[in-house]
């Protein structure tokens, strides 16, 4: 039988009285891509930190790879939520790929020319040879996401997380980001685990969703999870998976700001009955 790339057996997260995550059983396959949706607030980031050995599990067992996380573990490639790059940072593309080899070893030392390869290898898998040694802070925001993407894979991981990683991108960003990630899990059998709040670009690569709300968590393919059914449970309100103009967006969940949608779906993946 294959390990799985992550397993999670009756995990949860509570801070004090507040249950953020209970009962999470999930068994992540290699190369399967998994998308975290849910509300702010919901413990989207604080499941990957538990992933990246940052957050202990209050109850339950976490394992990737069948071992326990650990923090710098190489197993592990992070791709942490956008922020913006301080023009004036001296960093070059090349180096912060190669901090994702060697950043967890103190002191100065000189790279050996196999990390040197990787570090290459690396920004070019992702396109982003011609700015290699460009300055990270003049570099575009899909430029900079690339090059987050190479630091991430640089150790060949197996399994991947990404933390709202087509933020602020725009819609042909957003997609060459999404394929360059999907490439990658076909290539190299790398489990993604993918936090976003608009599954829009990434529907069509998602094998499985997990949406977690106040009142509790579903997994299962997304014509299962984004259903009117399965999110009014979730969330313990009325919420309609609606076909507007052929696409479909989820309203009436209580986060949205002024009753807008937080989910779009291409009519492809509506969900079986969730469209009005
Ligand atoms: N160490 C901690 N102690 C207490 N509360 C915490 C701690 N870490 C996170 N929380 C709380 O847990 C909740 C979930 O946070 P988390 O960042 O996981 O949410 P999220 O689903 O990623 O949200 P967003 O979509 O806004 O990024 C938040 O209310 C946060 O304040």
């Amino acid at each position: 039988m294959t390990t799985s790339a992550l397993s999670l057996r009756d995990a949860g997260v509570r801070f004090g009285d507040r249950v953020l995550l209970s009962g999470l059983d999930l068994e992540l396959q290699p190369g399967e891509f998994l998308a975290v949706l849910g509300p702010n607030g919901a413990g989207k980031s604080t499941l990957l930190k538990a992933v990246l050995g940052q957050q202990p599990l209050s109850t339950g067992e976490l394992l990737i790879d069948g071992q326990a996380p650990g923090r710098g573990s190489d197993r592990v490639g992070y791709v942490p939520q956008q922020k913006s790059m301080d023009a004036a940072t001296p960093l070059r593309a090349r180096d912060l790929v190669a901090l994702g080899i060697d950043g967890h070893r103190w002191g100065l030392r000189r790279r050996t020319a196999e990390e040197r390869r990787r570090v290459t290898e690396a920004l070019a898998a992702v396109g982003a040879t011609g700015y290699a040694d460009a300055p990270l802070g003049l570099l575009s925001g899909g430029e900079q996401q690339r090059v987050r993407i190479a630091q991430a894979l640089a150790t060949d991981p197996s399994l991947l997380l990404c933390d709202e990683p087509l933020l602020s991108l725009d819609l042909r960003h957003q997609r060459a980001v999404a394929d360059m990630i999907d490439r990658r899990r076909h290539e190299h059998d790398t489990a993604v685990v993918f936090v976003t709040h608009e599954i829009n670009p990434v529907l069509d690569l998602v094998d499985r969703v997990l949406y977690i709300a106040a009142g509790g968590h579903r997994i299962g393919p997304p014509a299962e999870v984004l259903t009117s059914e399965t999110l009014s449970e979730l969330y313990r309100t009325p919420v309609d998976v609606l076909n507007v103009r052929g696409r479909v967006v989820v309203v009436g969940t209580p986060d949205e700001p002024g009753g807008c949608t937080h989910h779009e779906l291409t009519p492809e993946a509506q969900p079986a009955g969730g469209a009005a």
